[in-house]
């Protein structure tokens, strides 16, 4: 029996499912697997199957189809984009290491920060990177995009064109679109959000020999990154759409750096918190710089934003 491997339909989407199969494939000789792409249902439907996890009182609901299909069975693996993925996982789904990561950072596609011309237009639809725009140049006019990577990119011409727009470096290198990348920002000012360049490769819990078998391909020093910029998140009750970033450096003998910020929407207040540790316990490493967070007024800053940044992604 192929084991089916389920992806959104973006562009992106389905280029991570075809890059880790290849890289999957002559790790697991004589393993036969399939894509199956999975459309994200309407919003209404979405909404149906939300409350009817909700009613069932799992553990918390899925967020999205993907997960849902696997949980169903229609799928054996669902592969996500790590930083889209809640921190909170369904019950029976677990998240295994992720294969090699991307680049981190962010990247300004159509000029450099500096470069700008005073009151330039730049899109982003994230409230993390406006904020950080805001704190880097409080004089530019933020315009909210959205849609797909390609999509994106298209602002800067026509009409209506911005001066630049802020997109994954990961993003656009697994598209083959790295040739549009003007600025690589730097990771103290313009911290990615927790996850980004990985992958969420995502099974049932029960599913153990699917398990080891993927497991040939994860990369077990990104896993103890990732988990450490997510459970900071966690720690923070932050979701994808608040001014959070996060990001692991591995210093001498294995030890994770791990740095994190919050950031006010107008980008006034920027926190910023930082903890190294051994590799053995992420989790604690990022319950601790999450905490310094909050000791230094992160719930204040996070309280403001959340009812204005809900439902944005
Ligand atoms: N929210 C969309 C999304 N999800 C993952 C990526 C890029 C790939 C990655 O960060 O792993 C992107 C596009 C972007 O933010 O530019």
């Amino acid at each position: 029996m192929p084991i089916l491997v389920g992806s959104r339909g973006s562009d992106l989407a389905r280029t991570q499912v075809r890059q880790y199969l290849e890289l999957l494939a002559p790790l697991c000789p004589g393993v036969e697997f399939k894509r199956r792409v999975i459309t994200e249902a309407g919003d209404r439907d979405r909404v149906s199957l939300l409350a009817d996890v909700a009613g069932r009182s799992a553990g918390s609901a899925f967020s999205s189809r993907l997960e849902a299909a696997l949980a169903a069975g229609e799928i054996d693996v669902a592969v996500h984009s790590l930083k889209d993925l809640p921190t909170s996982m369904p019950d029976g789904l677990v998240l295994l290491a992720p294969p090699g990561r991307e680049a981190v950072e962010d990247a300004l596609c159509g000029s450099t920060l500096a470069q700008l011309p005073h009151g330039a237009r730049v899109g982003t639809g994230a409230p993390r990177r406006a904020a950080l725009l805001r704190a880097a140049r409080p004089d530019l006019e933020l315009v909210p995009i959205r849609g797909n990577v390609p999509g994106r990119l298209a602002a800067l011409k026509g009409r209506n064109r911005v001066h630049a727009v802020v997109l994954a470096v990961a993003g656009l290198r697994r598209l083959g679109l790295e040739d549009h990348i003007t600025e690589v920002l730097p990771l103290d000012r313009f911290p990615a959000s927790p996850g980004q360049g990985a992958l969420g490769i995502q099974i049932r819990s029960d599913q153990q020999e699917l398990r080891t078998l993927l497991e040939r391909a994860g990369d077990h020093t990104v896993h103890a990154a990732v988990r450490a910029e997510r459970s900071m998140l966690a720690e923070l009750h932050g979701g994808c759409s608040v001014p959070v970033g996060a990001y692991v450096t591995q210093e001498p003998e294995g030890r994770l750096l791990l740095t994190g910020q919050v950031v006010s929407l107008d980008g006034a207040v920027r926190l910023t918190a930082a903890s190294t540790s051994r590799a053995d316990d992420p989790e604690k490493l990022g319950a601790a710089v999450a905490q310094e967070l909050l000791d230094q007024g992160a719930r204040d800053i996070l309280a403001e934003i959340r009812p204005a940044a809900a439902g944005v992604r």
